[in-house]
């Protein structure tokens, strides 16, 4: 009975063995199928992507990919040494091009080097991670997210973050180009669906710190293009120069564009005496240079001056700024009282013009009979303020009716103010271009520029007392808000130009030159 047993248990174990060890070899089989099935699967998905990446490359980064190209076709045909010696005269002829000719050198080389590194080295790979620290990426809720972190190094687990960004659903703004100026950098980026210009101009001081710059700018090129220009250098920081002097032959002036300092950008900024933009208040705290805004479009028209065909007025409460120049102002007030004469004087030009031109011409063409009255108010402030409320009511409404048609009678208004409240320049809103220079808060950056003005980019508060003369435009003509830095007009080119629009073209500097040499 017993060995029956021990014979059926001793089957029972066998016929299990046996099927465990079918099941094993069949399960074996199994799993080396579905693991060649695996490797096979990656290695087409590397392979896949590869091939995107590649593809990607040659697409967004063709000059490099043709760059490579040339260089391992020169390896392969004629060598690395001679390819060695080309590389190292090349670089021999730029280093001597820079000691020799910066200028030159940046414009027609130098500029494109440091784009492509700095598209390579800095805003192709950090960007990414600016834009998204600084909230201009797009999360889309609905997508998955699936993070996988790598811990095995600092490296490995930046990467496995970054790919993961891209991959859960984080969608962020595609670098498009990258141009370099000799002080600016131009970083175009293409927005995401959800995204809109205004966004990043909100985050425009984020973005200078992220970059360790201290100014960003925020323009819109197209409805779904902006370019964030990164100020890498300040081009007025040190003093620009105002226009020379012309000869004594009378010199043609663009009395729309006159040269009146420089812009952020290196470029010359110009102003209009006629025309649109041609009312202009310029707001700045005391010792701001609000009269280098004054003098030096001056200078640049003085030709224009000289022959009769602007006539300058001076408002100067002070008594002392355009007194100085007194000689160049056809009519020149001090007091209330005399203001409110000036100011009716040029109200009857006015009405004047209009009785000799009405129904001939939208325009009066200047010429010496009807030349562009100009009128420089100084601390407009001071008398439509701090005067008596007659005098003040009266000021306001003859500078209101020479703002709002003056520009087709050939007057312009160019006021100057140190608060820019209403209270102090009720007729604020109708100067057609503003200038706002150092003030002291940031509230007043949007009294004289508008409303959102600081968050585009206007940081008037900000500026250093050293830097006078610096200021923001925008409005008119402006899309975004532009650094300017006034030309600086010494006291003796003052006196020069007195000099020179009042006695018939002597050169006064060289009676200074002669003083000087003395
Ligand atoms: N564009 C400029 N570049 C360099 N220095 C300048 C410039 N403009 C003005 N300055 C200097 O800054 C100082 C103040 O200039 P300015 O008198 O024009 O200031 P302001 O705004 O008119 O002040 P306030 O309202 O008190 O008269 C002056 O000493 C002048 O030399």
């Amino acid at each position: 009975m017993n060995a029956a047993v021990l014979i059926a248990v001793g089957a029972g174990v066998a016929v299990v063995l046996w099927v465990l060890a079918k099941l094993g070899r069949a399960l074996a089989s199994i799993v080396e199928t579905l693991a060649a099935l695996a490797f096979l699967g990656f290695a087409f998905w590397t392979v896949l992507r590869s091939v995107g990446w590649l593809a990607r490359q040659i697409v967004t980064r063709w000059r490099t990919c043709l760059t490579l190209v040339a260089l391992a076709a020169w390896w392969r045909w004629w060598g690395w040494l001679s390819l060695a010696v080309v590389v190292v005269t090349l670089a021999l002829i730029a280093v001597v091009w820079h000691q020799l000719d910066v200028v030159g050198f940046d414009r027609w080389c130098g500029r494109w080097l440091r784009a492509w590194w700095l598209r390579w080295a800095v805003y192709g790979r950090k960007l990414p991670d600016w834009l998204h620290a600084c909230g201009l990426t797009v999360r889309d809720e609905a997508i998955p997210v699936d993070v996988t972190v790598n811990l095995v190094s600092r490296r490995r687990k930046r990467q496995a973050i970054t790919q993961a960004r891209q991959t859960s659903g984080v969608a962020v703004p595609a670098l498009v180009r990258v141009r370099s100026g000799a002080s600016w950098d131009e970083v175009r980026v293409r927005l995401v669906p959800g995204q809109k210009p205004e966004d990043f101009d909100d985050a425009a001081r984020a973005l200078a710190t992220a970059r360790k710059v201290s100014r960003v700018q925020v323009r819109e090129i197209a409805p779904d293009v902006v370019s964030l220009d990164f100020m890498r250098r300040d081009l007025l920081i040190t003093p620009v120069k105002s226009e020379s002097l012309p000869g004594l032959e009378p010199a043609r002036v663009n009395l729309c564009a006159v040269y009146a300092g420089t812009t952020e950008y290196g470029t010359p900024w110009r102003l209009p005496l006629t025309g649109a933009g041609a009312h202009i208040l310029v707001a700045g705290a005391s010792g701001a240079g609000k009269n280098s805004v004054m003098w030096s479009p001056l200078v640049s028209a003085a030709s224009a001056i000289r022959s009769g065909l602007v006539r300058v007025s001076g408002v100067d409460p002070k008594g002392m700024e355009l007194a100085y120049g007194r000689g160049i102002f056809a009519r020149y007030a001090v007091s209330g009282k005399d203001t409110l004469e000036l100011l009716e004087n040029l109200r009857d030009e006015l009405e004047h013009r209009k009785r000799m031109f009405a129904g001939n011409t939208r325009d009066v063409p200047l010429s010496q009979e009807f030349p562009l009255e100009l009128l420089e108010f100084d601390e407009i402030g001071a008398l439509t303020r701090y005067t008596d409320r007659k005098t003040r009511e009266a000021i306001v409404e003859h500078v209101a009716v020479l703002n709002t048609q003056g520009r087709a009678l050939g007057v312009s208004v160019r006021g100057y103010v140190q608060e820019p409240t209403k209270d102090t320049v009720p007729v604020r809103e109708l100067f057609t271009r503003r200038v706002c220079l150092r003030v002291t808060s940031k509230t007043h950056v949007g009294m004289v520029l508008g409303d959102g003005a600081y968050e585009r980019g206007a940081w008037a508060n900000r500026i250093p007392e050293t830097m006078p003369g610096t200021g923001y435009v925008w409005g008119e003509g402006i899309r975004e808000p532009l650094r300017v830095r006034a030309g600086w007009v010494s006291d003796d080119t003052v006196k020069a130009l007195e000099h020179y629009v009042t006695n018939g073209g002597t050169h006064h500097l060289d009676h200074c030159e002669e003083r000087r040499a003395a």
